[in-house]
């Protein structure tokens, strides 16, 4: 399994008491595989995302990434084991307004230590797979919402993660651009063997997804 969460547990203080938003959860994900979490807003979902990406540490249970067990990690390896196993897709592209598509990529490689000349070579691959030729030298106010989530997809990807987190992909779409998201979502994931999971609202999104998992009050049920 490229990514798995074994009963992890996680609560967020609220006032004299805690909530608990993740209750022993588990999730196994392998590569190729395409999982999607739905469930009501506020039952856990971008939490569950959030220790996947090694933003929080969970009060228990055990994350692994990669084949690289993360619980007992310093903040300085997760941040390392983030930027080079993990790729993270927001709702909203997050492009920095100043900077071209290709440069929104480079970036990514720069943080990363990368040479910039295959970097390069590969923003171009990626930004083509991403069906963006040709917009390689736009600004984000030139792009369309749809083009703008593209980049993002293409950006998550510059750094050849084997985990890809998806968060509402589709919520600023309308119907039609949503779903060329997530059929692009699909493609790359098998692809490229990502283990990706996408938490979604969009019921037209599963379709294209390969196991179901629900989240309700924290807790987190399989197909
Ligand atoms: N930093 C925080 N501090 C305290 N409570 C939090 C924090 N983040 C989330 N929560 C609470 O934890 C629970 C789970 O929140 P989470 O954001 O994971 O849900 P969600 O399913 O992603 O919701 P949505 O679909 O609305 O984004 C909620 O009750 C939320 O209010």
């Amino acid at each position: 399994m490229t990514l798995k969460l074994a009963d992890v547990v996680l609560t967020y203080p609220d006032g004299d008491r805690t909530l608990t938003a993740l209750d022993h959860a588990d999730l196994a994900v392998a590569p190729g595989e395409f999982a999607a979490v739905v469930g009501p807003s506020g039952s856990g979902k971008s939490s569950l995302l959030a220790v996947a990406a090694t933003l929080i540490t969970p009060d228990a249970g055990a994350v692994t990434v990669a084949g690289r067990d993360v619980s007992g990690a310093s903040a300085a390896e997760r941040t390392r084991i983030r930027r080079d196993h993990v790729g993270i897709v927001f709702q909203q592209a997050n492009l920095l307004a100043s900077l071209t598509t290709l440069d929104q990529l480079l970036v990514m490689a720069d943080l990363a230590g990368r040479p910039p000349r295959a970097a390069a070579g590969r923003a171009r691959e990626l930004l083509a797979a991403v069906g963006l030729e040709g917009k390689e030298h736009k600004r984000p106010h030139q792009l369309s919402g749809g083009e703008r989530q593209r980049v993002n997809i293409a950006r998550a990807l510059m750094n050849s993660p084997e985990v890809l987190l998806v968060d509402e992909p589709t919520s600023a779409l309308d119907h039609t651009r949503g779903e060329a998201v997530v059929a692009l979502l699909a493609g790359l994931t098998r692809e490229k063997g990502l283990a990706t999971v996408m938490v979604t609202h969009d019921l037209a999104a599963l379709a294209l997804v390969d196991t179901v998992h629900t989240m309700a009050d924290g807790v987190l049920t399989h197909p």
